[in-house]
């Protein structure tokens, strides 16, 4: 069945320790797929294109998206590689990710394997830079697939997650800069877009951006909120106190939250409140995906505290 977004990128199981010296949760990650599931339990018809390795891991990822009501029609099995994992540890500076995901099935996606008619079809494509920073053969596919989106007529959404424990910070400016301005929805952090641009101010990395033809720009300001900002108008969203238990995919849980309501309302101020509300909440519980919130608990939340 045709979907409405498309995400496109590597997922991974998830192990998480909440203490020092603590055991593992497990759980799953992959910004993109955090974000389709997200956008899922706002009640999108969200699909995710990737591959997995044909192992355990890969088996409990293709049951998550069953179970979230995430398409995986576009989700390749490939034989003897493995599916990524990753370990969350947890210290002053925030949550750190460990990874062992080097070789794994979605870093050998090809341009040559994307389904082409489902993505001149799609609303909207979501990725990310992580995937630009696997392999070359991945970053390949993204471009190749932003390509065949706007081609069609699509919209492009891109997040700039940097991990520079992926690639380095030259190399990452070039690829991410190229693929922003491809770009109709950019949805950047603030730390990462501080050192993307060697800007300071939200205002001014918003400009940045629009002045490279990005329609919409949602900002995340961490703490502080977000910033949503078009061409015409910019706003400011105030952070909600919640008591934050991890912070691992509150930008994910943002992305897929302003995708759906972006899809619903066309708005991206509305997207914006909806997604600040809902990254407050899924920091609310340990690990990526499991306290991502349904679209009731973010229109209760958003009744309750305006
Ligand atoms: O860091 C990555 O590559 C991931 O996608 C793992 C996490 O789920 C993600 O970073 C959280 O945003």
């Amino acid at each position: 069945m045709p979907v409405d977004l498309l995400c496109l990128g590597e997922a991974m199981v998830e192990f998480n320790q909440r203490e020092a010296g603590g055991p593992y949760v497990q759980g799953f990650g992959g910004d993109t797929s955090n974000a389709a599931i997200c956008a899922a339990r706002q009640g999108t018809a969200s699909g995710y294109l990737s591959a997995v390795g044909d192992d355990a891991f890969g088996a409990m990822l293709l049951g998550l998206w069953e179970s979230e009501g995430v398409s995986v029609e576009h989700v390749g099995r490939y034989a003897g590689t493995p599916t990524g994992i990753y370990f969350v540890t947890h210290g002053p500076a925030g949550h750190e990710f460990t990874y062992r995901r080097a070789g794994s099935a979605a870093s050998l996606m090809r341009p040559a394997d994307l389904p082409v008619e489902a993505l001149r079809t799609v609303k909207i494509l979501h990725l990310s830079a992580i995937s630009q920073a696997i392999s070359s053969a991945a970053c390949d596919t993204a471009f190749e697939a932003v390509r065949l989106v706007r081609e069609a007529g699509g919209l492009v959404s891109y997040d700039t997650n940097l991990r520079l424990s992926l690639w380095p910070l030259e190399r990452a400016r070039a690829v991410i800069h190229a693929t922003a301005g491809l770009s109709d929805i950019l949805l950047p952090g603030l730390d990462d877009a501080r050192q993307l641009t060697g800007l300071d101010e939200p205002r001014e990395i918003a400009d940045f951006y629009l002045a490279m033809g990005v329609k919409v720009v949602a900002l995340t300001l961490g703490a502080e909120g977000a910033l949503i900002a078009t061409p015409d108008r910019a706003e400011i969203l105030l952070p909600h106190k919640v008591d934050l238990v991890d912070a691992t995919g509150a930008g994910d849980a943002f992305d897929g939250a302003f995708l759906a309501e972006f899809l619903e309302t066309g708005d991206p101020f509305r997207a914006g409140r909806h997604a600040n509300a809902a990254a407050a909440l899924s920091v609310r519980g340990l690990g990526a995906v499991a306290p991502q919130p349904t679209r009731a608990q973010v229109e209760a939340f958003l009744r309750t505290s305006a």
